[in-house]
């Protein structure tokens, strides 16, 4: 996909399974809102072929449409409708027939707990409850794929506990969502799949279960010594010695490394550094999480 001579999204292959909730993750300016677009048909993409639902969207978008719901991160609503008004304008935009659009407006409606504000003006709404109105909206004409562009931007915590708790109603419900965002450890709290999307290309993409194994280095070990007294050059020829030991980086006192040994043996590291003699503050072992998988395959340097 380009924008002029600006390659956008390059050479990229992604297929979606239905009932997924697949996480798009990646920094700003990485092609997430360029790719969810080319999906919900508001992007033509320079070459390639696109299917929602089954539908091939660049040959026949009106069929298309029916089955997907799209919610950018910037979203306007009529400010001096009701709540339920609002809901039930654009059901009827959408075609939903007169006996069904209670029903579907009270179950939106419950989905995203707003029940309570059913009659009040939107005007008097906060940005969290106008999000899941927009939510609400997106839902009326019970579409099988969500594209979901960065929704969850500019909730506050609890906000985002609720979006999360709607998510997984939502795959509870079978529908398949695609969501974006750039904020990586909450994406696994409810995503089934994920994919990592960087400078237009997506880098990898899976389970979040075998991403993790796949890519996963190893533990990460944090060692401390006490500064002064050849400590830190004895820990590491200690280190280098064990030969389970990779990309040792130290900072003052401390030593950073991955350990590819398994977490059983950690026990005899320890018991070998204290035999040595070298005074020792504290060993820590950490499994990599998401984020140290992505700033690695990213090309990122971690903390
Ligand atoms: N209309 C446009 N014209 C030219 N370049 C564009 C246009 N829209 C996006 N781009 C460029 O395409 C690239 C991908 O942008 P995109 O908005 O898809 O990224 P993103 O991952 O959604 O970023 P963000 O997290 O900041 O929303 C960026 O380099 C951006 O500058």
């Amino acid at each position: 996909m380009e924008y002029g001579d600006k390659v956008a999204i390059e050479n990229l292959s992604l297929e979606v399974e239905q009932g997924e909730v697949f996480g798009l993750i990646g920094p700003n300016g990485a092609g997430k809102t360029t790719l969810i677009r080319v999906l919900a048909t508001l992007l033509e993409p320079t070459f390639g072929n696109v299917r929602v639902a089954g539908i091939d969207v660049l040959a026949d978008p009106l069929s298309a449409h029916p089955r997907m719901a799209y919610m950018s991160d910037f979203f306007s609503l009529y400010e001096n409708m009701l709540v339920w008004e609002y809901l039930d304008h654009f059901a009827r935009c959408y075609g939903v027939e007169a006996d069904r659009r209670e029903r579907l407006i009270d179950e939106a409606l419950e989905l995203v707990s707003l029940e309570v504000r059913r009659d009040a003006e939107i005007s008097e709404l906060s940005r969290g409850m106008r999000q899941r109105i927009c939510f609400a909206k997106s839902l009326l004409h019970e579409p099988q794929v969500l594209l979901l562009d960065e929704p969850a931007s500019g909730l506050d915590p609890a906000g985002r506990v609720e979006f999360r708790e709607m998510i997984k109603s939502l795959h509870a419900m079978g529908r398949t969502v695609l969501i974006s965002s750039h904020i990586l450890t909450e994406m696994t709290e409810f995503c089934t799949s994920i994919g990592i999307l960087e400078q237009g290309q997506l880098l990898a993409s899976g389970k979040v279960g075998d991403i993790l194994s796949q890519l996963k280095s190893g533990l990460q070990l944090k060692i401390e010594t006490v500064a002064g007294d050849g400590n830190v050059q004895r820990l590491m020829d200690l280190l280098d010695a064990w030969d389970q030991t990779e990309q040792l980086v130290v900072e003052d006192s401390r030593i950073c490394c991955t350990w590819r040994g398994e977490r059983l043996e950690l026990p005899a590291l320890h018991r070998a550094i204290v035999e040595a003699n070298i005074p020792l503050i504290s060993l820590a072992a950490q499994e990599d999480d998401l984020e140290d998988i992505y700033m690695r395959i990213s090309g990122h340097k971690t903390s």
